[in-house]
């Protein structure tokens, strides 16, 4: 709700922590007592006593944190007791506004009112983790006075507040985040013609949103310690997460939209829509409170930028951001336990006289077009004319919380409000009675806890809402009465409150002035039951689940990458150190990928025009340099591809060479016969005959897209198509094939950068290498160990545990490195690494041949092509660069020889 105007005035807890924390936390059995005996609240009136924070310039704060220690750039928190050593996790969370909203009493004192709402309080709850919060300080504080004691205070509170002048609020909070982003993320028109717009364009709002987002990064730069983790919050902050990962990549970095993330139609109309969504992509975790939400961020993500979309979040060049779904919660004990206060019960029983045995219908929302107070008020007044019986009988309170009051379509929402109640209650008042109690301003905790347990109704009509807590509070303070709640199904809390709800659309008048009229006269029985269900619901998935399931998710998120840092970021494959290893070697192994790794580049001239765009070619100026390293001796050569067996027969038959056909599954030297080598994997096909329509439906659809049918999979390819429109293609058949394939455990849906493609399941190059391996040893007889590897190839993800293979040769093979018993540990390392496909295979046990795999560090190079992210070593931005490379080792193996 909003903070700036009308929220609850009470004490700030005692608290260097989140949750129960050490001897220092010295926190209340219940928050309550504390709001109680700071204000007048034991007599159940609403407080309005400033809160006890007050402190003069560089005076003693009276009261300590409520959310983690004193902030000192770079330090250690201050008031560190034994108790509390034990290491915690420590949040920065970052988000537009402060938990608590200061009021200048003076030049040099402040004083704080403590806000409400979900992610404060889901964040006081949470145990073992030390928070900082950085926020906009929330007003306009133009003196270095005003500003450092601010600091002062607010330190003393784990607060960090950000000071931005008017003018850029105006521009940040005002313009672009409530008047773009706002409306558009849930699915209103802009507003039109309006002061901001007239007199600042867009651009000049999203470089003040930008402005804003860098100084909230250099604020999070200079308090981060290592370890931290940095979650932030909300649509102000979406090009946050960006700024912090160039500012540093190792920080753990979460973002959360309490917002709707508007379906792909929608979001295409966002002023810099793609920036903002690569931005939030930096992020480790991104956090959404319903599937609809996250799937249309997916979809954005994919439609828009191209990007791959996986199971688990986003993929852009091999880099993953984790996407997943966290509703939200309630802190649901902190309003059963308000009920108990006996101040509270006092209050309930005044308001029970003061509504005179009429039936109480609620609403509380701040004054947003988004809550659809007038659709609500309006369906109010059609049920009192179909229903003129009720019209003594019921009473509507409406909470209405002014908010973004400097907005010009708030200030024409009011207005509106204004006349529309004062309308009804003509209509329809009594000198005695009106049947609409709208109150312009907030309630405090006690009194709202009251209002929510005397209604029998609550009514919710947002035209769209990220969650909508008030419905979980309702619910939480209804255990006595079990009231009804009407509730809004576009909001976020319909999908999980659904059963024991009346779901409505706002917009349908009709419809909601029935559900006023079910409610009310619903059986007891009836409301028993569905509020048992959202009872349920509400008391189990709180707030502080909420927090620490994102932040365990976070901190796993972010733990996984940094044990893969070093792979996913390659650096350019060093060509001279390549070459000199290799020169310095004695038995060399070249693994080569074939597509988009020896081929033309797409983008090569009249490739695009040609007729034959399927046919895959090996690049000309390959063919003398392959056939020098072919015949080195002292090298073998792989060629590993997912091609058929044809497509390499075409191309390398005439080298000396090895050729691994689909994804490894079948092999041979060019001068012997096709062998299948991995056999525990089925060559059942079944699956295909479901999967080909689809194939050909989007080859069809899709100009200039083709598909192959091989032995063990179906590839469509649309790298020669259009793009964007090849994109969505891909999309679309991926989800169909997926649906189609699903209860098929046999196959995997894998999409790549320009392709989508269908496998035997266990079909990866990773998978395939041991055996192929086993299975030139053998054939060779090789006896001198295989002491260099170089492995170049255009994988897609999942074919990228070949790289893995040999970095976990490369361990084993340290470790026995200083071992004496090196003869028995390198074989039992071969046969122990690759036990599940040798069981099935080896008719000869490979123990008994020489181990050959003798593989040093520096003379490992694993390349990707054409791939930012990628868990091998190094990388070459395309296959022209693996052209160039081969060709210049062709010369030096051609000088070494002379
Ligand atoms: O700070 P204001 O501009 O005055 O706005 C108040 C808050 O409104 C929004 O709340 C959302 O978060 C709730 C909790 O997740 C959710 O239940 C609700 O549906 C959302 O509208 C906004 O997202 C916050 O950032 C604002 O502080
Ligand atoms: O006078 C009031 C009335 C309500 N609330 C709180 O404001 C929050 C509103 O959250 P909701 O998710 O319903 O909507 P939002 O305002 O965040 O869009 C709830 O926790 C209410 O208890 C408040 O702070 N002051």
């Amino acid at each position: 709700m909003d903070q700036s105007s009308g929220e609850q005035n009470s004490t700030v807890p005692e608290s260097t922590h989140f949750g129960e924390g050490g001897d220092e936390a010295k926190l209340p059995e219940k928050e309550d007592e504390l709001e109680a005996s700071g204000s007048d609240n034991d007599s159940g009136e609403s407080g309005n006593a400033e809160a006890s924070g007050s402190v003069g310039g560089g005076g003693e704060a009276e009261s300590t944190s409520e959310f983690g220690n004193q902030p000192e750039p770079g330090g250690s928190g201050a008031g560190e007791t034994e108790s509390s050593k034990k290491i915690k996790l420590r949040v920065l969370v970052v988000s537009n506004r402060l938990p608590l909203s200061p009021v200048r009493g003076g030049p040099d004192s402040w004083s704080f009112k403590k806000s409400a709402g979900g992610l404060v309080s889901a964040l006081r709850g949470i145990k073992d983790v030390e928070a900082m919060w950085i926020a906009w300080a929330g007003l306009n504080v133009p003196d270095s006075l005003g500003q450092s004691t601010l600091k002062d205070a607010l330190a003393e509170q784990g607060c960090v507040p950000i000071f931005l002048d008017e003018e850029l609020v105006k521009l940040y909070y005002a313009g672009f985040c409530n008047n773009i982003i706002w409306p558009l993320f849930h699915y209103l028109v802009l507003p039109q013609n309006d002061q901001l717009m007239v007199a600042h364009s867009f651009g000049s709002q999203f470089e003040a949103y930008k402005r804003v987002n860098q100084m909230f990064s250099d604020a999070v730069s200079k308090y981060y310690r290592e370890g931290d983790v940095v979650w932030c919050h909300d649509y102000h902050l979406m090009l946050l997460p960006k700024f912090l990962k160039e500012a540093n990549s190792k920080m753990a970095v979460g973002w959360f939209l309490h917002i709707p993330f508007p379906s792909v139609d929608i979001y295409r109309t966002v002023p810099f829509g793609p920036e903002i969504l690569r931005s939030i992509l930096a992020a480790d975790l991104i956090g959404f409170h319903t599937y609809d939400h996250m799937t249309h961020f997916l979809c954005a993500c994919n439609d828009i930028l191209g990007l791959e979309r996986t199971p688990e979040g986003v993929q852009d060049k091999g880099r993953l951001t984790r996407v997943a779904v966290f509703p939200i919660g309630i802190e649901s004990d902190r309003f059963k336990q308000t009920l108990e206060l006996p101040s509270v019960k006092e209050h309930i029983n005044k308001l029970i006289q003061r509504f005179g045995g009429r039936k109480v219908m609620l609403g509380v929302d701040r004054l947003d077009m988004i809550k659809g107070i007038p659709q609500k008020i309006l369906a109010f007044e059609t049920f009192l004319q179909d229903n003129p019986s009720w019209i003594d009988r019921v009473v509507l309170v409406q909470i209405a919380v002014p908010t973004r009051t400097d907005v010009p379509e708030y200030q024409k929402l009011t207005s509106k409000v204004h006349e529309i109640v004062g309308r009804i209650n003509g209509r329809f008042g009594t000198i005695t009675a009106v049947p609409i109690h709208h109150l312009d301003r907030s309630v405090d905790f006690n009194e709202l806890c009251a209002l929510y347990a005397v209604a029998d109704v609550a009514l919710v009509t947002s035209l769209r809402d990220g969650m909508n807590l008030v419905s979980y509070e309702f619910v939480a303070c209804q255990d006595s009465k079990k009231g009804v709640l009407i509730l809004s199904e576009f909001t976020g809390a319909a999908e999980s409150l659904e059963a024991g709800a009346l779901l409505v659309n706002p917009w349908n008048t009709t419809q909601v002035a029935s559900s006023i009229k079910k409610a009310l006269i619903m059986p007891t029985d009836e409301r028993e039951k569905m509020h048992m269900c959202n009872y349920a619901y509400v008391t189990t998935h709180t707030s502080q689940k909420w927090a620490e399931t994102f932040l365990r998710a976070l901190t796993d998120t972010a733990m996984k990458a940094q044990s893969i840092i070093r792979q996913e970021v390659p650096l350019l494959l060093p060509a001279q150190t390549a070459i000199q290893q290799y020169l310095q070697s004695k038995n060399r192994l070249l693994i080569l990928g074939f597509n988009a790794t020896m081929t033309e580049s797409i983008e090569s001239p009249g490739r695009t025009g040609s007729d034959e765009i399927k046919e895959l070619k090996l690049h000309p100026d390959l063919r003398g340099p392959l056939a020098t390293l072919c015949n080195d001796a002292q090298t073998t050569v792989v060629v590993l591809s997912g091609s058929d067996r044809n497509i390499l027969d075409k191309n390398f038959g005439g080298y000396n060479m090895w050729l691994a056909a689909e994804n490894g599954m079948f092999l041979r030297h060019t001068s012997g016969d096709w062998m299948k080598i991995i056999s525990r994997v089925p060559l059942n096909m079944d699956w295909a005959v479901s999967a080909v329509p689809v194939f050909e439906l989007f080859t069809r659809r899709t100009p200039r897209s083709y598909y192959d049918h091989r032995d063990t999979s179906i590839v469509w390819d649309y790298k020669h198509a259009d793009l964007h429109f090849g994109m969505l293609q891909a999309r679309d058949m991926f989800d169909n094939l997926s649906n189609l394939l699903q209860s098929n455990a046999e196959v995997d849906v894998i999409r790549g950068s320009r392709s989508v493609e269908v496998r035997n399941f266990g079909v990866t190059k990773g998978a395939a290498i041991g055996q192929i391996l086993k299975v030139i040893v053998q054939e060779k007889n090789m006896v001198t160990p295989i002491d260099y590897v170089l492995c170049i190839g255009h994988f897609l993800q999942k074919d990228e545990n070949i790289y893995t293979f040999f970095e976990e040769e490369l361990s084993e093979s340290s470790v026995r490195l200083g071992n004496s018993k090196k003869e028995s540990r390198t074989e039992q390392t071969f046969v122990g690494c690759k036990r599940r496909e040798l069981t099935s295979l080896s008719p000869r046990p490979f123990r008994q041949k020489t181990t050959l795999i003798d593989l040093k560090d520096d003379k490992y190079f694993s390349c990707a092509v054409d791939r930012e992210y990628s868990k091998a070593r190094y990388q070459l931005p395309s296959s022209d660069h693996v052209v160039s490379f081969l060709i210049q080792l062709e010369g030096h193996i051609y000088t070494a020889e002379q």
